[in-house]
Parts: structure tokens; C-alpha cells; sequence
């Protein structure tokens, strides 16, 4: 993937290294919504990082405005040594952009649309049917080449879709919410997909609600709240950050499940009569508690007593370690989205 790559003329030896620069980005919409506020990041070349925040962060402002589709009114990017702004179309041309919608022509046949995409993007004459017969292979689209595009599911159309991103082996891809829709199968492809090109060199930028889905293949994650970056870091500092360990208590009462506020007030009170436990440590959930702290596991037998002497109705409880989707609630308040399967 080393062919067609007219960046690599231009740029200096220093920026070499970083894919995407970003530093004190600003993004304000027409009406006066301040998307972004302030974001800075940077991601070297060949990794796959993980930009993760929940509904209306600002994930989908800040990858339109890395990929040149949004102005940044404040701030500086560069992506491949580029700068969004004096040169978006050196930008473009060595990015591949995968929207949440999938943008293909559904007049045309699979085959036809990754060929169009060859034509915007420059691909040499003699190189495309190689490169369009493999693209589908590798998207697992090769038998229906000849379909038009109009008749794929929604998966199908998204896999297209990543295929045409990429004819011109881009340096970096930006992959807002890619499997959002794609049934568990669809997923699976669509993510090995992205791993085989990770491997190969690519530098990926991928946005998405489904915290564990990125936890096997980002070495690095960006967790956005409210337009500003709020943590970054590899999933395992982001992970040792939460501390300690978590016990949940599940506190019966109202015999529906969910706990009855004046059970769980006593709950709560009773947990933070424990030495060393404060409330900052403790959390609702709609069927109870839950306590994260160094060693609490230790103390689970004193805890349980001090319940009973409380009259706490305990019904339940689990040790854990912290996930991240711990660490997400911890730093934005918001519990992730569940994979689309979880949900249904
Ligand atoms: N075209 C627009 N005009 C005005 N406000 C907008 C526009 N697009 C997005 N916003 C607002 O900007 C903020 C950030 O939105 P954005 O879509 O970037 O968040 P997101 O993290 O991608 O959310 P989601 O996960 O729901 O896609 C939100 O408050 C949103 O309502």
C-alpha cells in the first residue's frame, strides 16, 4: 500500500510521524452551539486510537473537522502534515473517510461504485480492476460485484461503503461510528477489516458509543464530554485510573427489582460510616449501590454486617474490577450505549 501518495512530496521530515496534530480546536455551529471547546490531540502515525464520548459530545463535529468537512473557527490541525486550512485538498487526498451514513450510489453496482471512487481519487488506469477485484474481496463483496448497490442491506452497503474510503490507500482512516446498524456478522467483517489494515500501517481514527468494542484494537483512546477532551490514554492506564475495586449491592425491597429509596438511604448511609469510604465512592444504580475502592473486597464481610445491623435488605452483591465503561461513567457520568445485540 504504498503506491499513488502525493503527500509524501510535500510534507516535512518532522511531521512525519504525526498522522493527525490538533491543537486548541474550537468549533461554534451557525446557531451558537459550541461543539468543541478547546480539543487538542495527537495520534502517530500506524496507531488505532479509540475517540469515544457520549450522544452529543462532539465526536462527529471533530472528525468533520479533522477530514476538512467542517471549519475549526479557532485552532490549528494538520493531518499527514497538512494543514485543514491552507491545504484541504492535500488533506483529502491522503485521508479515507468512512461517514456514519453510508454514501454509495444505489444505482450502481458494487463494482461500478468502488470504480467511480478510483476516478475521484486519482487511481491509475492500469491498477484499478486489481484494486477494485481485491477491495471486495476484502470486504467480502466479491460475489456480488455486480449487484447494484440499491439492493444491499444496510451492512453491505456500510462494507461498500469502507471500500470505496480507501481505493487510494490512504495513510489514515477516519471511521465515524462504523458498525452502528451492521448486524453481528456485518460487525465482525467490517472489524477485521479495519484490524488487517491497522496491521498493515494505517493510521485509524475510529469514533463510537460502543466502549468494549474498541478495547481490542485501540491502543490509545481520547474520551470526549461536552466539546472537550476529558482523558486519553492506553485502555489500561484509563482502566488503573478508576482504582481500586467495585462492589455492587443490589437491595431488594420493592419486589420488582429496584431498590426503594428509604432501603438505599440507609444503605448509603451505612457505607459511608465505613471508615475510609466517602461518598464520592459510591454510586446509584437503579437496583442498588455501588462502592469502588482499594481493597474494598477486604471488607465486603464488615460491610455486609454493618447492613443487616442497618436492616438494608441485601439481595445480592459482586466483586469486580473496574472496565471501561467504568472509567466512561466515571469521567462523563453517562453510562455508554450497549452493543445493538445487548439491547434488543
Ligand atoms: N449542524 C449542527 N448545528 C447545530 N448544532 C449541531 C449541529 N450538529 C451537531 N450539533 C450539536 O453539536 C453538539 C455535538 O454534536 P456531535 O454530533 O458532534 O456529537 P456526537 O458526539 O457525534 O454525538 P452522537 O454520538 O449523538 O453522534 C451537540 O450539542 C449537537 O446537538
Amino acid at each position: 500500500m504504498t503506491d499513488n501518495k502525493p503527500y509524501e512530496t510535500t510534507r516535512s521530515h518532522s511531521e512525519r510521524s504525526l498522522a493527525i496534530d490538533a491543537t486548541d480546536v474550537h468549533v461554534t455551529y451557525d446557531d451558537g452551539t459550541e461543539a468543541v471547546r478547546g480539543l487538542s490531540l495527537a495520534v502517530e502515525a500506524g496507531e488505532c486510537v479509540g475517540f469515544l464520548g457520549p450522544n452529543g459530545a462532539g465526536k462527529t463535529t471533530t472528525i468533520r473537522t479533522l477530514v476538512t468537512l467542517l471549519y475549526p473557527m479557532d485552532g490549528t490541525v494538520s493531518i499527514n502534515g497538512y494543514d485543514v486550512r491552507s491545504d484541504p485538498r492535500a488533506v483529502r487526498e491522503s485521508i479515507g473517510y468512512m461517514a456514519q451514513e453510508a454514501s454509495v450510489d444505489a444505482e450502481l453496482t458494487a463494482r461500478e461504485n468502488v470504480r467511480f471512487a478510483c476516478d475521484i481519487y486519482g487511481v491509475p488506469r492500469a491498477e484499478r480492476g486489481d484494486r477494485v477485484d481485491r477491495l471486495l474481496e476484502v470486504v467480502g463483496l466479491a460475489d456480488v460485484a455486480d449487484t447494484r448497490a440499491g439492493r444491499f442491506s444496510g451492512g453491505m452497503a456500510k462494507r461498500l461503503d469502507a471500500a470505496t474510503a480507501l481505493v487510494h490507500h490512504p495513510p489514515v482512516v477516519f471511521l465515524d461510528e462504523p458498525t452502528v446498524g451492521l448486524d453481528p456478522a456485518a460487525r465482525t467483517q467490517l472489524w477485521n477489516y479495519v484490524d488487517r489494515l491497522n496491521e498493515a500501517g494505517t493510521t485509524v481514527f475510529l469514533t463510537t458509543q460502543y466502549v468494549e468494542q474498541t478495547l481490542p484494537r485501540c491502543d490509545r483512546l481520547f474520551i470526549i464530554d461536552d466539546g472537550r477532551l476529558v482523558a486519553s490514554g492506553t485502555p489500561e492506564t484509563l482502566i488503573s485510573r478508576v482504582g481500586g475495586e467495585i462492589l455492587t449491592l443490589e437491595i431488594g425491597g420493592s419486589g420488582d427489582g429496584f431498590a426503594v429509596e428509604p432501603h438505599l438511604e440507609r444503605a448509603r448511609r451505612t457505607v459511608h460510616e465505613l471508615d475510609g469510604i466517602d461518598p464520592s465512592q459510591t454510586d446509584s444504580t437503579p437496583e442498588g449501590l455501588t462502592v469502588t475502592a482499594e481493597g474494598i473486597g477486604d471488607r465486603a464481610h464488615e460491610l455486609l454486617i454493618a447492613l443487616s445491623k442497618a436492616d438494608v435488605p441485601v439481595t445480592g452483591f459482586d466483586l469486580r474490577s473496574p472496565t471501561l465503561e467504568d472509567v466512561f461513567v466515571s469521567l462523563t457520568g453517562t453510562r455508554p450505549e450497549r452493543r445493538e445485540e445487548e439491547r434488543r
